[in-house]
């Protein structure tokens, strides 16, 4: 199954359920407009490079589109076309007043040096300019991107339109950046944990957790959950893992990462696979790197209560009904790792009306986000007795069918 097949599979589950009918159903399921380009650069070396770079729009109903840029080597169209349906529903889910769309390059950013990054980076942008835009196309940080490309691609796209911060979200702080936007995805993951926690008759603190990736959105989950008393019993990133039945002092593996780059190797535990971390002994698996991992093979073997997506599309469809029959709970991606899109959101709407908020005000309004949305899904899956997944997804169907219904087709 191609990752937009497992995609539409979900989507298909719920427009069902929904009876929207097959020409809407296909009105949805199909990208706007899928951009494709050629991104060539010249390297340190002076050979010429040629890379291949994506913008998917999915939908725009609902406001401009909005969704990160990935920088891996595995990137290709069909990545991309699923990453941006999820951002469609994804941002119906929480209510944000926008569409959806993915993209990026695919490049080992590893391989790159800082000045053949931005070459990269600002050659992407020369080539989709003309389809992105404040009012259009918001791109955002995603695997291997950060605020530093973030700045490039501002930079870039007002060489073209003139002084354009509301272009990208995620960027520095010292450049129109929200407080905030760093730990969004992370905070917003725990405001969800907390509450499905709490239906569940389990507080944090005390709980054990294993997180598959420690990047941005697994690291401030780690201490976002460390903070709150929660025992982080394995994490991993793509080197391998760390694991400590007792809880790994989160504080100090930081310090760790800092220096060598890695979780891997730190003292505080011991070695693991990226894989063992999906079937550790917890109550909580938050898979946080890349998607498809939780496979028909590894489900069975799963040993968590509850799964909580920070990844986009970490579940594949056999999983997520292996899953369902075995009772274990799944946050799905469109609602637990909504936080960052979230602030996303605030720091568009600070950059258009030249201002900033306090972290403290961020922080707030992304909880009273989060805590709505959650609360939302939780009555459909009990009205309708389906899945957190199913209903989330039945949550924003009807958002954006009704929008794009309303608009006019
Ligand atoms: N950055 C954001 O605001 C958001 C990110 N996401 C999703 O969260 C996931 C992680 O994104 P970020 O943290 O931003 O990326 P990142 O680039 O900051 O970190 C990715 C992490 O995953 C690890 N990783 C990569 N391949 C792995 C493997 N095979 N096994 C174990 N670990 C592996 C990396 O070593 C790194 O620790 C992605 O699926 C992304 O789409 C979702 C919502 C928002
Ligand atoms: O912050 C954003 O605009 C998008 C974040 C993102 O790519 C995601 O939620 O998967």
């Amino acid at each position: 199954m191609s990752a937009v097949e497992g995609t539409n599979y979900f989507f298909r589950k719920a427009a069902r359920i929904m009876d929207v009918g097959t020409p809407i159903e296909t009105l949805l399921a199909t990208p706007l407009r899928e951009v494709k380009v050629q991104v060539s650069i010249e390297m340190d070396s002076g050979e010429i490079r040629t890379f291949l770079g994506y913008r998917i729009q999915h939908d725009n109903s609902r406001g401009p589109m909005k969704g990160g840029l990935r920088y891996h080597p595995m990137l290709d169209q069909d990545e991309c076309s699923s990453l941006a349906s999820l951002m469609t529903w994804k941002t119906a889910v929480v209510n944000v007043p926008y569409g959806g769309a993915k993209g990026g390059i695919a490049c080992d950013p590893s391989q790159l040096s800082l000045k053949e990054l931005e070459r990269l980076t600002r050659k992407y942008v020369d080539q989709v300019q003309d389809v992105i835009g404040p009012t259009r196309d918001i791109p955002a940080p995603d695997v291997n991107t950060n605020p530093q490309v973030m700045a490039w691609i501002m930079d870039q796209y007002s060489r073209y339109h003139g002084h354009s911060p509301a272009v990208v979200t995620g960027k520095p702080l010292e450049l129109y950046g929200s407080k905030g936007r760093e730990a969004a995805t992370g905070r917003g993951l725990l405001y969800v944990c907390r509450e499905i926690l709490r239906d569940l008759g389990l507080p944090v603190k005390g709980t054990r957790f294993a997180l598959q990736g420690f990047g941005n959105v697994g690291s401030h989950t780690a201490q976002l959950l460390w903070e709150d008393g929660g025992i982080v019993v394995a994490v991993a990133d793509v080197l391998g893992g760390v694991r400590n039945p007792q809880g790994l002092d989160i504080p100090s593996l930081f310090e760790h990462v800092k220096r060598t780059g890695t979780v891997t190797g730190f003292a505080g535990g011991s070695p693991c696979s990226n894989d063992d971390v999906l079937t550790a002994d917890c109550e909580v698996l938050i898979p946080a790197a890349l998607g498809h991992v939780l496979t028909r093979e590894n489900a069975p073997a799963v040993r968590a209560r509850l799964i909580i997506e920070g990844a986009n599309g970490p579940t594949q469809p056999e999983a997520d009904e292996i899953f369902e029959k075995r009772g274990i709970f799944v946050v799905p991606d469109v609602l637990a790792s909504a936080g960052g899109v979230t602030v996303s959101y605030f720091e568009w709407v600070q950059n258009l009306q030249h201002l900033s908020w306090e972290e403290e005000r961020v922080n707030a309004e992304l909880e009273k986000t989060m805590k709505e949305a959650y609360e939302r899904v939780a009555q459909v899956a009990r009205s309708r007795k389906v899945s957190m997944r199913t209903a989330a997804y039945i949550l924003a169907i009807g958002r954006v069918g009704k929008a794009t219904v309303l608009r006019g087709i």
